[in-house]
């Protein structure tokens, strides 16, 4: 099992003072190497879901294992330490640092995880079609091209949870499938689990598994 999260709440304080019950989820899991689109309404929690599972939001209670570790037992550098070892993280924003190249961006992914490997950034790069852009900079490429360095640079580390909040937002419907089908067929390669979330019916459609948020999360349920 990559992922098992039991009886996870989160609630956001308001800013009128009251408590905003966000997440409520009994029971969710992913095997190891599986991949699921995770679907839902705007607003409906999907991201804080993913930030929860990524550990970058803590959760008021629960239980969130990944790779078989307990994740909100972990300090916080420790849990970054395992965020930066074991979970690849690709944002709709891409997050990818403008005053270094497309294989810097890459290396720093890998070295946050201490072990950085040139050869290996390279080939990750050449995977994405992006070997003639090694040295470019991230305001030099083209958005498709941008998100296709955010993807190489969360596969850098060898994770084992992938997590895509949106990750063709922003990117042309031509790049969009580029993206997505990088996305997926790098974590099928590494043998990395991957949760992705998508307001794209298509997308949606080319995962083995659909989860529609609202089916498993029940924030206003009461104990
Ligand atoms: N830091 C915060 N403080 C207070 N409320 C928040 C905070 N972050 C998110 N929320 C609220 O929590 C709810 C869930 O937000 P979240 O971003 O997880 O939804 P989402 O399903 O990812 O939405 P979208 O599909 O629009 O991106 C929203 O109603 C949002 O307004």
């Amino acid at each position: 099992m990559s992922l098992k999260l039991t009886n996870v709440r989160k609630s956001y304080r308001e800013p009128g003072g009251g408590m905003l019950p966000v997440l409520n989820v009994e029971s969710f899991q992913l095997i190891q190497g599986e991949q699921v689109a995770l679907v839902g309404q705007s607003g409906g929690g999907k991201t804080t879901l993913l930030n929860v599972i990524a550990g970058i939001t803590a959760a008021d209670s629960g239980s969130i294992v990944v790779d078989g570790t307990e994740i909100s037992r972990l300090s916080e550098p420790a849990r970054d330490r395992f965020r930066a070892e074991r979970i690849g993280i690709v944002f709709q924003t891409f997050n990818l640092l403008p005053a270094f190249t497309a294989l810097e961006n890459v290396l720093l992914g890998m070295s946050f995880s201490g072990k950085a490997d040139r050869t290996f950034a390279k080939a990750l790069l050449e995977k994405v079609g992006l070997s003639h852009r090694l040295n470019h900079r991230p305001p030099q490429m083209s958005v498709g091209e941008q998100q296709r360095v955010a993807v190489a640079r969360a596969l850098g580390n060898k994770p084992r949870l992938m997590l895509a909040d949106e990750p063709t937002a922003n990117v042309d419907t031509a790049n969009q499938e580029k993206v997505l089908s990088l996305l997926r067929k790098g974590c099928e390669e590494l043998n990395v689990s991957l949760l992705l979330v998508t307001h794209s019916p298509e997308a949606a459609a080319q995962f083995p598994r659909v989860e529609r948020l609202a089916e498993f999360n029940k924030p206003g349920a009461v104990e």
